[in-house]
């Protein structure tokens, strides 16, 4: 086993969580700008875009800490199978916490949703998804993973993450990029995500999980075996100190695992 992942706790998520998270990010965003002139970063629901515009849309404090949307390319690790408009979409969520929210100075990242053709065939819109990673990911060469700068995920409280939930038979499938699922335990049901090889392959991973609820579940993925097999324990142990986590003090209250201070 490589090394272990990134496990930082913050009191306060406004004062601390976010700015850590900012520098993170910023971090991720100029390395990247520096090798390819691009930041590709993968986001999914929840709670993580309101998180995120708090720690994005705070000003900046100088050099190394601009956001430069119009060189960002943004995904979706997962998506439900709605209009793009629809309440449970999770793109209308990032485009309300955090795209409609970017000042007009800034400009906008290129953002890249599902197809709303064929959204009543999930394997369709995932089959479309794929197709639209290769055309970016693959445009020159063959490759056989997409290669994202960041991805960013949550955590549920099953252990949880992107659509791929625990004990899932997806959790096993290696050969697409993107997956259907019709029987999402979380509703809707009908829902699109990246697979476990292709998270595991993100240049980093960074999870946000933030109050009590996550306490019982974070403590199994961190301390125990039956935590490891979850699908947040088996990014943890599949991608070691490429993945970091951004939890608030009572989402890790019981967790004895190692913490950092911050991301400095
Ligand atoms: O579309 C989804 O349902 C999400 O992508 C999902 O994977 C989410 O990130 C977790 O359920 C954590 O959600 P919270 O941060 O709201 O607990």
């Amino acid at each position: 086993m490589g090394r272990p992942p990134n496990l930082y706790s913050f009191q306060s998520i406004d004062d601390e969580l976010a700015p850590n998270l900012r520098k993170y990010v910023l971090e991720q965003q100029n390395e990247a700008l520096k090798r390819h002139g691009v930041f590709r970063v993968a986001v999914s629901g929840g709670s993580l875009p309101k998180t995120l515009a708090k720690a994005l849309l705070a000003p900046s404090s100088g050099e190394g800490d601009t956001v430069e949307f119009p060189k960002w390319e943004v995904f979706y690790a997962d998506e439900r199978c709605v209009p793009l408009d629809h309440e449970d979409s999770n793109h209308k969520l990032v485009k309300e916490e955090l795209l409609d929210k970017i000042p007009s100075d800034m400009g906008q990242p290129k953002v890249y949703p599902i197809e709303e053709q064929n959204l009543e065939n999930e394997q369709e819109v995932a089959d479309q998804y794929e197709k639209l990673l290769v055309s970016i990911f693959a445009a020159r060469d063959s490759v056989k993973l997409p290669l994202f700068d960041l991805i960013l995920l949550g955590c549920g409280p099953d252990g949880h993450t992107c659509s791929l939930f625990p004990d899932h038979p997806l959790l096993r499938e290696q050969d697409a990029w993107v997956y259907s699922i019709s029987d999402s335990p979380k509703p809707p049901s009908k829902r699109i995500t990246l697979s476990l090889p292709v998270v595991l392959h993100g240049a980093k991973i960074g999870f946000v999980a933030t109050g009590g609820g996550k306490q019982e579940v974070l403590k199994k993925i961190f301390e125990t075996e039956e935590g490891s097999k979850l699908p947040c324990g088996l990014i943890n142990a599949g991608a070691g100190d490429k993945v970091s986590w951004f939890c608030d003090s009572p989402a890790v209250e019981n967790v004895s695992f190692p913490r950092r201070g911050s991301v400095m």
